[in-house]
């Protein structure tokens, strides 16, 4: 059974999938409220990509009659409109054409999934107006009209996040985000999603960065060959001992105002 709650963002019953020829995500149970702010650790090919690619449907559960797949209450969406709930963020953009495409028109194509702005797409002042909203909530009003292949990898990081924020995401899905950011984005971003978390939007974050866990994200998912190793709060998990069995190294790890760095 579905567990019984209004909040329930997503909840994967027996969840198998499979990429090419290959099962990779193998017995997924899952459940999240709307608003929990959630960090997914594990190895380089341990399926983190894969399992928000599943909730997203980008990739689909083998059909077995035990498996279940529910987002925001619902086991079926139009992908459309799906994708206007749900903010997927990655280190790459969402095409090559975002790159001739100006910030504020960056974040408007959030409203259709799109890498531009087509001219066939019918963009109206209500959105237009929430673009620029958007773009004071993610301080980056300077971007505005920028091209985003004129901006730094963290303006684009910035910008990408308000696309995927501008269609009233309740959950940004957040794959790597700080890949190939300098220190100083890499903090400017820590603080955005610190600011977006502390007002309500939920976080999924998959990382390979510990210092990106930022204080609010109180649930640490970790994930080993394709199975969720462990599924707890951050002060059982977030340990040298844990981290360095999920890794199979010796990991030290230190903490400081909410932060934790491992090496
Ligand atoms: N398009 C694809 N076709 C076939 N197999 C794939 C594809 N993408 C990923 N895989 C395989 O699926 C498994 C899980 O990959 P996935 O990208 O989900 O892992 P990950 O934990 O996100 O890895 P990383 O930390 O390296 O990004 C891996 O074995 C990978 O080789």
């Amino acid at each position: 059974m579905v567990p019984n709650s209004n909040e329930l963002f997503l909840h994967l019953s027996n969840v198998n999938v499979a990429r090419g020829e290959n099962v990779v995500l193998h017995d997924i149970n899952l459940s999240v409220n709307a608003g929990e702010h959630i960090a997914i650790l594990g190895p380089n090919g341990c399926g983190k990509s894969t399992l928000i690619k599943t909730i997203t449907c980008e990739c689909y559960p083998i059909v077995q009659p035990e498996t279940q797949v529910s987002i925001f209450g619902r086991a079926r969406w139009d992908l459309t409109e799906l994708k206007k709930r749900l903010g997927v963020v990655s280190a790459e953009l969402p095409g090559k054409q975002t790159l001739t495409t100006s910030g504020r028109d960056a974040v408007l194509t959030g409203f259709f999934s799109s890498s531009t702005l087509w001219p066939n797409l019918t963009v109206t002042d209500e959105m237009r107006e929430r673009a620029d909203q958007v773009l004071t909530l993610i301080d980056a009003e300077q971007l505005r009209d920028k091209l985003v292949g004129h901006m730094s990898a963290g303006q684009q990081r910035r910008i990408m996040i308000g696309r995927a924020l501008v269609a009233s995401s309740q959950m940004l899905l957040l794959d790597e985000p700080s890949n190939a950011l300098d220190i100083a984005a890499q903090q400017e971003l820590r603080n955005l999603l610190r600011r977006l978390a502390q007002q309500g939007t939920g976080i999924l974050l998959i990382t390979h960065q510990v210092s990106d866990i930022i204080p609010e994200i109180d649930r640490i998912l970790m994930m080993k060959d394709g199975r969720i190793l462990a599924d707890g709060s951050k002060t059982e998990l977030l340990t040298a001992r844990s981290l360095s069995d999920l890794f199979r190294t010796e990991v030290h790890l230190t903490e400081k105002d909410g932060f934790h760095h491992a090496w």
